[in-house]
């Protein structure tokens, strides 16, 4: 059928075709006869009787080039596999690394287009799918070299590269090598790209091309494939899955695999060792390593890109004396294919890689692969170790890393058949340059930046591991890799918290559930005895609180959008999840999120009052205007003093201290001397207040002040008019005067004295020191105010008033 369709195609086209072509009649004659032939040796092929390659029935074109390139003799897979390929079978091809498998799809396609004189305009006829850039880019490479006699067009359609170009020509592409996204980008996006007629389909690396990872992908190029075409499989560690190969619509597959009887599934030339290393070993161990193969070809594999960067920049400051390359994912196209090809060029070179560089890629004469980070799983290791020890006579060597726990895979490793000795360090040879990585971080920010992203993203690495025997970032001491790492103060780890919390509450949860069973389970033991329904209240009870527990805490669950590994900040954001909003206030919510909020941790208090310029652990006084007020207790006095506190060295001088203290005792004897005088001052002055306060309640004028009332000083003294009555009088001063018997006498004399009785009350009583002094007392001493006011009063007052009031007030006095 399939011939059948390609044939009408080829005669619609027949006379375009002419007008186009030179007419090779002749040629054509030669090439049908040799096809013919070619084909009918097909099935007589039997695999033990190939030696070379020449005994295949293969056409001159291909021959010619396997020996400009020197392949003489088929390796084992391409004796079994390219046999049945040429028959036309689907083919499930395993065979160990560096075994050849290139080479087994590589004939099989060259010689099914040549026999059906497949050209340009026929478009795709072989599509090769492998997982990443740079195997695309090898197998490319090895079809120009084997088929650059044929005449087919070969095309490298991969991501990274100009999409543009590519496109126009793809409907003249007959064999096209490429990766997945790259295909079913241009199937979907181009309208130039047509595989209506694909021969044949090639999945190399099948197992990694057919994974979760490119499930969908890979599913959706399958939909645009035609069904009738042969499909060839090829992988070190191929898939059995039979829902792979039905995915893949495969019609009775022949499975190849040379090798399944064999000793051991890595290459027999590969001698592997494993050592078991603390965490913070590691990169010391790696150093002393590179150090000690200065003039070997090196493969280190890590986990993740981050470290392969950071690795690479550290060890490329700490200058080891060799060459370093890099090659991860995340770098630019062109990079990728410069490192690529700078580090199958070069001989004495060390690349740091991620199992990018893992599958497939047969650099040149590598040495060592060391893996130091444990692989995902047996076949991560089969294909990371199969880097060196390729071909017929390649020679390698490969050390695995294993922390303590991780040591179970080597079981694993051995149940499949990989023979793998344990070795020891020597530590005597390890120089970990753990000073010089610290000052290097602490001179670049970049690097410490690198270092951090680093450490979380192999911590996450860990994290997302299906295999929990083997990777439980628990058990990791992730403080002392920080360190390793050149990291002095480890990153937070925020994923890594969350799950802990996580955990946390579900074991909480567990634990209640369980006690939930077993009050059920109590209950129904009880229940054959007098059980009350108060007693059976218990569970039920917990029950229904945890119920309600679990229905708050489904309120307040966050969505960290950002996690651990990005650079970003974090973005959270309340996700209410399977909730009634009627039965929780919304209050509920915000509380907890507010709680959410970062908490506060001391170094960012201190950090805030640093930059305020806050002085902790003083006081300060403020007056009602909001004026900062001096302490005085606080301000130093003496010059020693003084001089100690601009110093402000750090540390403490006990001595000089003492020193300081004693002459400021000096000054606080002084200050506290004052502030007594200064207290019995006050005291004194309240007392004379108080006691002016009572003298004015019992005054009859009313008022305290001398200078408030009338003066009356100018009136003759009675003690000088009517005699001294007693001697107590002069000493007890003008406030002797307000005793009780005046007062008493004042009330009767109020009582029968009428209107003039008022008019006294509002004169104050001048002392008899005045009364003195306005007669004796020269006017020139008494100040000119009182003089006024004296003369004032004596000026409103007629002679015989002023004698009567005096008469009033001595008789009161009486
Ligand atoms: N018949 C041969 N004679 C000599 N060298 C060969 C032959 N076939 C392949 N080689 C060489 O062996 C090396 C490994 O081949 P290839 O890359 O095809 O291995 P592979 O099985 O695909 O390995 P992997 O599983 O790692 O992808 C290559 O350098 C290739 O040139």
């Amino acid at each position: 059928m399939k011939q059948d369709g390609k044939e009408q195609k080829k005669q619609g086209r027949s006379g375009k075709k002419l007008q186009l072509y030179k007419p090779r009649k002749k040629k054509s004659v030669e090439e049908d006869a040799a096809i013919q032939y070619l084909q009918a040796q097909y099935d007589k092929i039997n695999p033990a009787e190939i030696k070379s390659f020449k005994d295949f029935p293969l056409s001159q074109k291909t021959l010619k080039g396997l020996r400009e390139n020197n392949y003489v003799t088929p390796t084992e897979i391409q004796r079994q596999a390219i046999g049945y390929a040429l028959q036309g079978k689907d083919i499930l091809g395993a065979a160990k690394t560096g075994s050849g498998k290139t080479l087994a799809f590589l004939i099989p396609i060259l010689e099914n287009l040549f026999c059906k004189k497949w050209t340009r305009l026929d478009g795709v006829g072989a599509l090769v799918i492998s997982p990443t850039r740079e195997l695309a880019y090898q197998i490319y490479e090895a079809l120009r070299k084997v088929g650059h006699l044929h005449d087919f067009s070969a095309g490298l359609i991969i991501g990274g590269q100009n999409l543009k170009f590519e496109r126009k020509r793809m409907d003249q592409i007959n064999i096209l090598i490429c990766t997945p996204g790259r295909l079913l980008q241009h199937m979907d996006e181009n309208p130039l790209f047509d595989c209506s007629h694909l021969q044949i389909l090639v999945l190399d690396e099948a197992d990694r091309c057919l994974d979760m990872g490119f499930e969908t992908t890979m599913n959706a190029i399958i939909e645009n494939l035609p069904s009738e075409r042969q499909t060839l499989l090829f992988s070190a560690t191929q898939t059995k899955s039979v829902k792979d190969l039905a995915r893949l619509s495969l019609s009775f597959p022949t499975y190849i695999a040379p090798h399944e009887q064999a000793e051991t599934v890595t290459p027999e030339l590969l001698q592997q060792s494993y050592i078991i290393c603390e965490i913070d070993e590691k990169i010391g161990i790696l150093w002393s390593f590179i150090k000690n193969h200065l003039k070997q070809k090196v493969i280190v594999f890590m986990a993740t890109c981050k470290q392969v960067k950071y690795t690479y920049e550290l060890f490329c400051k700490l200058r080891p004396g060799i060459s370093l390359l890099a090659l991860y994912g995340t770098l630019h196209q062109e990079k990728r294919e410069r490192i690529y090809n700078e580090f199958c060029r070069k001989s004495n070179v060390v690349l740091f890689a991620t199992d990018l560089a893992s599958r497939g890629l047969d650099f040149p004469r590598v040495n060592w692969v060391i893996q130091m980070d444990c692989p995902e799983d047996v076949e991560t290791y089969i294909h990371r170790a199969g880097r060196t020890a390729r071909g017929f006579t390649g020679k390698g060597e490969g050390l695995l890393m294993l922390l303590p726990h991780e040591e179970k895979l080597v079981e694993d490793l051995q149940k499949s058949k990989i023979p793998i000795n344990k070795i020891q360090v020597d530590p005597s040879k390890v120089v970990a340059p753990q000073r010089k990585i610290e000052s290097l971080l602490s001179d670049s920010t970049e690097l410490k930046q690198s270092a951090q992203r680093a450490f979380v993203s192999y911590l996450k690495s860990v994290f997302l591991m299906k295999n929990k025997e083997i990777f439980n970032v628990q058990l990791l001491d992730t403080d002392a890799y920080a360190r390793s790492l050149g990291l002095i103060v480890p990153p937070y780890i925020k994923f890594l918290k969350k799950y802990q919390y996580a955990q946390k509450r579900q074991s909480e949860e567990n634990e209640n559930s369980d006690a939930i069973e077993k009050l059920k389970a109590k209950t129904m033991s009880d229940e054959g005895s007098d059980q009350s329904e108060a007693e059976e209240e218990p569970a039920v009870e917990l029950e229904k609180k945890l119920k309600k527990k679990k229905k708050k805490e489904s309120l307040i669950k966050f969505d960290f959008h950002n996690d651990a590994d990005s650079d970003e900040e974090d973005f959270l954001q309340v996700k209410r999840v399977d909730v009634d909003p009627g039965d929780e206030p919304l209050e509920e919510v915000q509380t907890s999120s507010k709680k959410k909020a970062k908490p506060l941790t001391k170094a960012a208090v201190a950090k805030k009052l640093l930059k305020k310029k806050i002085k902790v652990n003083t006081t300060v006084k403020f007056t009602e205007e909001g004026e900062a007020m001096e302490d005085e207790k606080r301000d130093v006095k003496s010059e020693l003093a003084k001089q100690f506190v601009n110093e402000n060295v750090g540390g403490i001088d006990i001595e000089k201290a003492k020193e300081v203290l004693q002459e400021e005792d000096k000054f606080d004897k002084i200050r506290f001397r004052e502030k007594v005088k200064a207290k019995h001052k006050e005291q004194k002055r309240k007392l004379k207040n108080k006691k002016k306060e009572e003298e004015g309640e019992k005054d009859d004028f009313g008022s305290q002040s001398e200078s408030d009332g009338p003066d009356l000083s100018w009136l003759p003294d009675p003690d000088k008019v009517y005699g001294k009555k007693d001697g107590s009088d002069e000493s007890g001063g003008s406030e002797e005067g307000s005793g009780p018997e005046a007062s008493d006498h004042e009330d009767n004399e109020s009582a029968g004295s009428g209107d003039e009785s008022d008019v006294d009350q509002k004169f104050h009583r001048p002392s008899k020191r005045k009364l003195v002094e306005s007669r004796g007392i020269p006017q020139a001493s008494v100040t000119p105010r009182k003089l006024k006011k004296v003369q004032d009063v004596a000026a409103s007052l007629s002679v015989s008033e002023a004698e009567a009031l005096a008469m009033q007030l001595l008789q009161a006095k009486r």
